[in-house]
C-alpha cells in the first residue's frame, strides 16, 4: 500500500553491521526517506555505501539494525536494483517481466500494458524474447530497472544506478523515477557523483 502522506516510507537505524562479527564496516547510521523524496548515499570507494544498502535489506552477515519500510503502521514494498545484475540464465527478458508481475500479483492485462511501455521506453522491445546472458552490461542494467519499475513499490533502493547506461537510458530512467516520486514512492540510491550535483537530493556522506 502506498503511503501518500509526506511521512517516511523508509526508516533506517544501524547500530553496527559488517561481514565478520567484531569487525563492523559501518556503525551509527540513521536516516529516513520520505514519500516522494530522493536520498543519495555518497562517499569514497570502500566507505560503506553498498554495505549500508545490503544491511537495510538484511543481506550483511551480521547487523544490529532496525529498518521499517512503508511507514511505521503499514507494511511496505520495495524494489532493489543491485550493483551487479542478478537474473535467471534460462529465462528471457519477457519471462523475467512476467515472473516479476506474478510475484507482485499484477493482473495479466496490466502487466502486458506496463511491460510494453517499459520495453519501448528503454528501447528493449526487439530483444524481449532473448536471454539476458547475451545482453550487454547496459542492457542487463535496463532489465533490472524495468523489473523494479514494473513492481511500483513504495521504495526504490538502487545501488550504482547508472552502471553501463547510455545518456538516453539515463535520462529515461531519471524521468521514470521522477514520475514514481510524484506517485509518492521514495528513492534511496548510491549514485555517481557527477549526476548528483545536478539534482535535488539529501546527502548522507561517510
Ligand atoms: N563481502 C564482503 N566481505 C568482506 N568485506 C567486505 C565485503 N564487501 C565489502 N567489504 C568491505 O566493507 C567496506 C565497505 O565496502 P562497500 O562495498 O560497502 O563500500 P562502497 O562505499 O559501496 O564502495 P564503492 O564505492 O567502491 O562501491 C570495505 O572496507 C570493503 O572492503
Amino acid at each position: 500500500m502506498m503511503n501518500t502522506q509526506q511521512g517516511s516510507v523508509l526508516d533506517v537505524s544501524i547500530e553496527e553491521a559488517g561481514y565478520e562479527l567484531g569487525h563492523p564496516r559501518i556503525w551509527d547510521i540513521s536516516f529516513q526517506v520520505a514519500s516522494g523524496e530522493l536520498v543519495g548515499i555518497i562517499g569514497p570507494n570502500g566507505a560503506g555505501k553498498s554495505t549500508t544498502i545490503k544491511t537495510l535489506l538484511g543481506l550483511t552477515k551480521y547487523a544490529q539494525a532496525s529498518v521499517s519500510i512503508g511507514g511505521r503502521s503499514i507494511e511496505g514494498t520495495y524494489a532493489y536494483v543491485p550493483e551487479q545484475p542478478i537474473y535467471y540464465e534460462d529465462l528471457t527478458l519477457w519471462e523475467h517481466l512476467d515472473l516479476a508481475a506474478a510475484a507482485n500479483e499484477i493482473a495479466y492485462e496490466e502487466f502486458v500494458s506496463e511491460a510494453e511501455k517499459l520495453l519501448i521506453r528503454f528501447g528493449m522491445s526487439e530483444v524481449r524474447h532473448l536471454l539476458p546472458s547475451g545482453f550487454s552490461k547496459g542492457m542487463k542494467q535496463k532489465m533490472m530497472l524495468m523489473l523494479g519499475f514494473l513492481a511500483k513499490p513504495d521504495v526504490y533502493i538502487v545501488d550504482e544506478p547508472f552502471m553501463g547506461l547510455d545518456p538516453r537510458a539515463t535520462r529515461d530512467f531519471l524521468n521514470l523515477l521522477d514520475d514514481e516520486r510524484k506517485r509518492g514512492a521514495g528513492v534511496l540510491m548510491s549514485p555517481h557523483m557527477c549526476w548528483i550535483q545536478q539534482r535535488e537530493y539529501v546527502i548522507h556522506s561517510y
